[in-house]
C-alpha cells in the first residue's frame, strides 16, 4: 500500500473580482496549508477504480474526487489497471478546508508513483484543474496566491510560524451556493497587495490584520452562527479570525500557545469540531 498525506488548506485572503461568461468566478485569494491531514492509502488492483472509506458524508463512488483524480490519470495515459483508495477522512467534509480537493491531488501524487508516469508537479496541477479549482493549489501545497477561477499558482513565502484553532459548526455549505449569492456591490473586498508584502517581510502581525474573505458576505448572512463563532474565538483570545473559503469553518491566528486552551475548551463548549493546528505552508517536495 502507497500512503500519501492530504493537507487541508486556509484562505489568508479571498476576493471575489467578478462573475464569468462561464458562470464562475474570477477570483484572487492566498492560500496555505495546516496541519489537520487525510490520509490516502492507494493500492493497485487488476481492473477498475474503488473508493473505501468509513465516513459516511464521503461518496464511495465517481462523485468523490479522489475517483475522479484516477478517472483522468488512467483515461490520459491508457492505463489499464485499477487501484483501491481508501481515504482516511480527517478533515471535516464541506468545511471550506478543500478536504476533498485534496484528498484529488493526493490520488494525482500517488498514482503518479505508483504507476511510474514520471510527471512534473506542473503536470500534475494541469489535470487538477480539470477536477476542480483548488485542486491545483492542492499539488503544490505550501503558500499561494491562486488566480483565475482559483487555478493560476503562484507560489509565496511561507507565513511566520503559529497555531491556527479551526471550528466547524454542523452544517455544511454548498461551495456553488455561496458563488451563486455573491454580489460584488456588498461585498468587502481584501487588500490582497498588502498580504503578500506582509508574507514577504515575515510581518505576524500585518498578516493578522490583512486577513480578509468576500465571501463572507454571503456565508454569514446564511448562517449567523458563523459570525458568533467568530465573535466567540476573538473573546476567547485569537489574534485574528476569519471563515476559510465559502465556510462554514472559522480559524483564528495564535501565536503565544499558552492561549491555546482556552481558546479550545471555549469554543468546545458550544462546537462539536474543534481542531488546534500549525501552519505547514510549506510545499513538499514530489514523493
Ligand atoms: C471557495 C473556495 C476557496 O478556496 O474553496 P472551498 O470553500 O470550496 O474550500 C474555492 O474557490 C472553491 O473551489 P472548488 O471547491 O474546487 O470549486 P469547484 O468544484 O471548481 O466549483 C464548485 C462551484 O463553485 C463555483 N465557483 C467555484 C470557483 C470559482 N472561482 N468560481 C465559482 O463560481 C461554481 O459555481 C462551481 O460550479
Ligand atoms: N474525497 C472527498 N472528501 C470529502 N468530500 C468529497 C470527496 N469527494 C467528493 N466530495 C464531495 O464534495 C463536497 C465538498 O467537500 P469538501 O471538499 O470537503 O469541501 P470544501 O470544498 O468546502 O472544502 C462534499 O459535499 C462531498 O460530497
Amino acid at each position: 500500500m502507497l500512503y500519501v498525506k492530504a493537507p487541508a488548506k486556509i484562505n489568508l485572503t479571498l476576493d471575489v473580482l467578478h462573475k464569468r461568461p462561464d458562470n464562475y468566478h474570477e477570483i484572487e485569494m492566498i492560500m496555505t496549508t495546516v496541519d489537520l491531514s487525510d490520509r490516502i492509502g492507494l493500492m493497485g488492483t487488476a481492473k477498475g477504480i474503488h473508493i473505501q472509506s468509513a465516513d459516511r458524508f464521503v461518496p464511495n463512488d465517481s462523485r468523490n474526487l479522489a475517483y475522479q483524480a484516477a478517472q483522468l490519470i488512467k483515461d490520459t495515459f491508457n492505463i489499464k489497471t485499477g487501484v483501491i483508495i481508501s481515504l482516511d477522512k480527517k478533515i471535516p467534509v464541506a468545511a471550506g478546508l478543500a478536504g476533498g480537493s485534496s484528498d484529488a491531488a493526493a490520488t494525482l501524487k500517488g498514482l503518479n508513483k505508483l504507476w511510474q508516469l514520471n510527471l512534473t508537479l506542473d503536470e500534475l496541477a494541469e489535470l487538477g484543474a480539470k477536477i476542480g479549482s483548488d485542486v491545483s493549489f492542492c499539488v503544490y501545497g505550501g503558500t499561494a496566491l491562486a488566480k483565475g477561477r482559483g487555478e493560476i499558482i503562484q507560489q509565496l513565502p511561507t507565513p511566520p510560524n503559529c497555531w491556527v484553532i479551526l471550528a466547524k459548526p454542523t452544517i455544511g455549505v454548498s461551495t456553488a451556493d455561496v458563488y451563486g449569492a455573491f454580489d460584488v456591490r456588498t461585498a468587502q473586498h481584501p487588500n490582497t497587495e498588502e498580504m503578500i508584502q506582509a508574507l514577504r517581510e515575515g510581518d505576524y502581525e500585518a498578516m493578522c490584520d490583512n486577513l480578509g474573505n468576500a465571501l463572507e458576505s454571503v456565508t454569514l448572512k446564511l448562517y449567523p452562527e458563523v459570525e458568533q463563532i467568530k465573535e466567540q474565538m476573538k473573546k476567547f483570545g485569537a489574534d485574528a479570525v476569519l471563515m476559510s473559503g465559502s465556510g462554514p469553518t472559522v480559524f483564528g491566528l495564535v501565536h503565544n500557545e499558552a492561549r491555546i486552551p482556552r481558546i479550545y475548551n471555549g469554543l468546545r463548549g458550544f462546537c462539536s469540531e474543534v481542531y488546534a493546528v500549525r501552519l505547514i505552508g510549506e510545499r513538499e517536495p514530489l514523493a
